[in-house]
């Protein structure tokens, strides 16, 4: 069936809608990959859902100057990329649209012009997760919608070291029988590309583990002299969280990033994105200032490091064990307080702003996981009235929904920023500013 594509929609589907010729479908949307806005295509009906078709591009019979060839040979088969075929300017267009169109729809009134701030499209990640296959031993990605692996020689997203290791991996991989070792490896690599960190993922099946790590981390280290440390995570039941059972060389590495080193251990959460981790950290922090910030995703301390130039005293908070410790090191020397806790537990703690003896921080710096914050962290938040807050988020529908309890409760929406930490990807990370009125 022919479509006329209308517009990118999140999640790296464009869409259009079905013509008035087909009985019964007339006006249904159709949401359709690997297709651009404006172009003619030939789509095959892949499954009819209730509210949407997910079709599949055939050919494309008119197509977009902004079209572009993809550069990685698995694009379209790899469940990773999503717009290797538009001109990364384009790519840019794409998200603040769908970034200012998810906004809209939460009828968040006063949207101000969404900006972008991007960097180098290719090489970027300083962080890939791999799945093992055996025989022949071989790196994958997991296919696009599906449980399938994907075979894979190179990523053209990841820093070149990482493809580097990809390759020695590969090599080293049967003889070392690394997949009787783990089922998945992640590979995290310093900005600069001095130091390597790996992972294995293992469900703990394997006998003699740590004695393993070893003789495996010296043997991929002839190859890759950058491996500085190697780690193992073990997940004891089927929904439990793999837990560093077993190290090998350095546990951590020096990332440096907004004029400071900061400790990353093996676990450890950071920005993926090697050539934006300071415009980010200027976004959030660059220019605030006064008494007290609460950084409150704080990860190892990315913003709150920033934090402690400008304001008398910063308090992070963070959930994951991992990166309080970094967090802990990365805040040392400094007057400020580490709160390993979760931000709801750290929020229900605190006094409201009605409160006689209560006071409200200057800046709150908000940084969530895709669920982002929910009702009841705005509200308690809301109540605490701080005077500025950041919100950094990498889900559009999470970010509009709780934009939109927080303007109904006192706040402005200053500011929003598309930040493209995931080039080629669907992805998309923003910095919002909101002041209190
Ligand atoms: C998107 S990362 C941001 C980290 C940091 N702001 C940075 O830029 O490096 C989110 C962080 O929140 C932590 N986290 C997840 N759930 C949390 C919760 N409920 N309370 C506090 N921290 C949480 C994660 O461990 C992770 O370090």
């Amino acid at each position: 069936m022919k479509l006329r594509i209308d517009k990118a929609i999140y999640g790296g589907s464009s869409l259009a809608r079905v013509g008035d010729t087909e009985a019964g479908l007339a006006g249904k949307a159709v949401f359709i990959p690997f297709t651009l806005p404006g172009e003619l295509v030939e789509a095959r009906f892949a499954e009819d859902k209730r509210s949407f078709i997910q079709a599949e591009v055939e050919g494309v019979l008119e197509p977009s100057l902004l079209r572009t060839t993809a550069a990685c040979p698995y694009f379209g088969e790899c469940g990773g990329c999503n717009y290797q075929h538009a001109v990364y300017a384009h790519q840019l267009e794409m998200k603040t649209s769908i970034l200012r169109e998810t906004l809209e729809r939460a009828r968040l009134p006063n949207i101000p012009t969404i900006y972008s701030v991007s960097g180098k499209s290719w090489h970027y990640r300083n962080r890939i997760r791999l799945h093992l296959q055996a025989n022949p031993f071989q790196l994958c990605y997991r296919e696009r919608r599906s449980h399938q692996l994907l075979p894979i020689a190179q990523c053209p997203i990841a820093a070149p070291l990482l493809e580097k290791a990809i390759t020695v991996v590969t090599e080293a991989g049967a003889s070392l029988k690394l997949e009787s070792f783990c089922e998945e490896i992640e590979f995290f690599t310093a900005s600069d590309e001095y130091s390597l960190l790996l992972s294995f993922y293992s469900n703990g099946s394997a006998r003699d583990l740590p004695a393993r790590l070893r003789a495996i981390s010296e043997a991929l280290q002839k190859h890759l002299p950058q491996l500085k440390g190697t780690g193992l995570f073990v997940a004891r039941g089927r929904h439990q969280p793999a837990s560093l059972t077993a190290n090998w060389g350095e546990r951590s590495l020096t990332y440096n990033a907004a004029d400071f080193g900061y400790q990353v251990s093996l676990g450890s959460f950071f920005q993926v994105n090697r050539f934006l981790v300071d415009a980010l950290t200027d976004l959030a922090t660059l220019g605030r200032k006064g008494r007290l910030a609460w950084d409150l995703y704080a990860g190892v301390g990315l913003f709150s490091r920033a934090l402690t130039h400008s304001f008398e005293r910063v308090i992070a908070v963070e959930a994951s064990p991992n990166s309080a410790v970094d967090l802990r090191r990365n805040l040392e020397n400094t007057s400020n307080r580490i709160i390993q806790a979760t931000t709801l537990d750290f929020l229900r703690k605190q006094k409201p702003a009605s409160a006689k003896s209560s006071t409200p921080p200057d800046l709150v710096v908000v940084d969530p996981p895709r669920a982002g914050l929910g009702s009841a962290i705005t509200s308690l938040l809301s109540g605490i009235e701080p005077t500025c807050i950041v919100y950094v988020s990498c889900d559009p529908s999470t970010l509009s929904r709780d934009l939109f309890a927080l303007l109904q409760s006192g706040y402005d929406l200053r500011t929003i920023t598309m930040v493209d930490m995931f080039p080629q990807t669907f992805h998309l990370e923003s910095v919002s500013v909101l002041t209190r009125r």
